[in-house]
């Protein structure tokens, strides 16, 4: 490499370029693994890939062919070398593998791939790639990354939706390939986009799901008021007017609750909150929360904040793979390992102040610049909060007329932001 010894700051997110790099036969011929040649990362911008709505509520065949279908699924299993795995995604393998405690575990996925058939004349496209997890009872488990990632192909293929290519999910004990009839008694979804019946009320929804579940008599009724109070649709009895008469937020709220009715095992809620004003949004994590009790939740959102309110632990996926796993605070302390530094001088300055940036941590990364105001990502392997403040007391002898400065630990979304930045352009193939 043309850079010396010198480390580039996000150096840890290079095996997993090159992990993601091996899997798919990219630049480097089919099945190459080769390291970029750069020492250096590029840190390309991200790429919106998804075409697909994930609300699709159609079975999607993986192929037409017997044949087809044994060539998707070796390419799926084509698989990835578990020594070049992040530590914490092995570790998470390694857990799955050892799990038989089904009673504990609702949620147990292995090895779980999902490529669909290329169209015309395009290559197959590997959506998900070799996903292992084990979800405890009593556990939120979020899934995170950008749009194309396979969050919701994973989620499609544990509810029934799609066939898996390889691989399987044991729900409640219960196979994904062969015993879904047995899982649907099990599971709740909350599907993206509310699946409602304008002319039903609240209440008739929640009394029609509530029986599809084995609910009767004072069981059901009981049900179905507690419910309808506990995502508040009780009081002015709104609950019975019809779901077309029913603001944004509370069909998300009904759609929330008709996922949990009839107490499953297993609930999955694809973006819950999504479109929803801020109280409407608090009052859906209080349902959730409340909720959490004694089942298995898995849970997709762009949202930070959500997930860290609702999550016990999150996985991040890139490209169809899982790149880091674990609780909300552990992984932003483990990849959050940069000061946000955000600076504001007049434009002439600009030049100046990036001077006295490169000064004080000299391998700050700019990422972003308008109009004088700079934000810099400062490792914390070279300059500390002190160091920082003490180069902002001596900027004016520096000649520098700092209108504004701030300075913050980096939060779950710029690690978020790092990964799918650093990695995503292997996306988008
Ligand atoms: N039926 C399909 N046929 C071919 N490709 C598909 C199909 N469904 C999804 N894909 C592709 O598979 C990849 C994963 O899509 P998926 O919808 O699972 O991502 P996602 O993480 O849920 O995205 P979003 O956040 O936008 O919902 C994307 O590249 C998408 O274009």
């Amino acid at each position: 490499s043309g850079t010396g010894n010198r480390r580039h700051p996000l150096f840890f997110l290079e095996p997993l370029r090159n992990w993601l790099s091996g899997g798919k036969g990219g630049k480097g011929g089919k099945g190459s693994r080769q390291p970029r040649a750069s020492g250096e990362l590029q840190l390309p911008t991200i790429k919106s890939s998804s075409v697909v709505s994930s609300s699709s509520m159609l079975r999607v065949a993986a192929t037409s062919s017997a044949a087809g279908k044994a060539a998707l699924t070796a390419a799926a299993a084509g698989g990835v070398p578990p020594a070049e795995e992040p530590d914490d995604v092995a570790e998470e393998r390694a857990r799955v593998e050892g799990l038989n405690a089904y009673e504990a575990h609702p949620i147990v996925v292995r090895q779980l791939n999902k490529t669909y058939p290329g169209l015309d004349g395009q290559p197959p496209k590997l959506a998900v790639r070799t996903l292992n997890l084990g979800i405890e009872r009593g556990e939120c488990f979020g899934l995170l990354g950008p749009n194309g990632a396979g969050k919701s192909t994973s989620i499609n293929m544990m509810v029934g939706l799609l066939e898996p290519s390889a691989g399987t999910a044991l729900i409640g004990g219960y196979d994904i390939t062969h015993d879904m009839d047995a899982i649907y008694s099990l599971m709740g979804v909350c599907p993206q986009h509310d699946l409602l019946w304008e002319t039903l009320t609240g209440r008739q929804h929640l009394l029609f799901y509530g029986r599809l579940k084995g609910l009767t008599g004072p069981a059901l009724e009981a049900a179905v008021e507690s419910s309808l109070r506990a995502v508040n649709l009780w009081s002015g009895k709104v609950g019975d007017k019809q779901a077309r008469q029913y603001s944004g937020g509370m069909k998300r709220r009904l759609s929330v609750a008709i996922s949990f009715t009839g107490n499953p095992l297993v609930v999955y809620l694809d973006e819950p909150s999504t479109g929803l004003d801020p109280a409407s949004r608090r009052n859906l994590w209080d349902v959730v929360k409340a909720n959490k009790r004694d089942r298995a939740i898995v849970l997709t959102t762009h949202s930070m904040e959500e997930a860290e309110m609702l999550c016990d632990r999150l996985g991040i996926f890139v490209d169809g793979r899982l790149v880091c796993i674990g609780n909300p605070k552990e992984i932003t302390s483990r990849y959050g390992g940069f000061l946000v530094f955000t600076i504001t001088v007049p434009a002439e300055q600009e030049a100046a102040a990036r001077q006295l940036v490169a000064a004080m941590s000299p391998n700050a990364r700019l990422t972003y610049s308008v109009g004088g105001t700079l934000k810099f990502e400062l490792p914390t392997a070279e300059v500390s909060l002190s160091r920082v403040f003490a180069t902002m007391a001596g900027s004016r002898a520096a000649g520098l007329a700092v209108l504004d400065w701030g300075v913050a630990n980096a939060t779950l979304e710029e690690v978020f932001i790092l990964f799918a930045r650093a990695i995503g352009a292997k996306a988008g193939d």
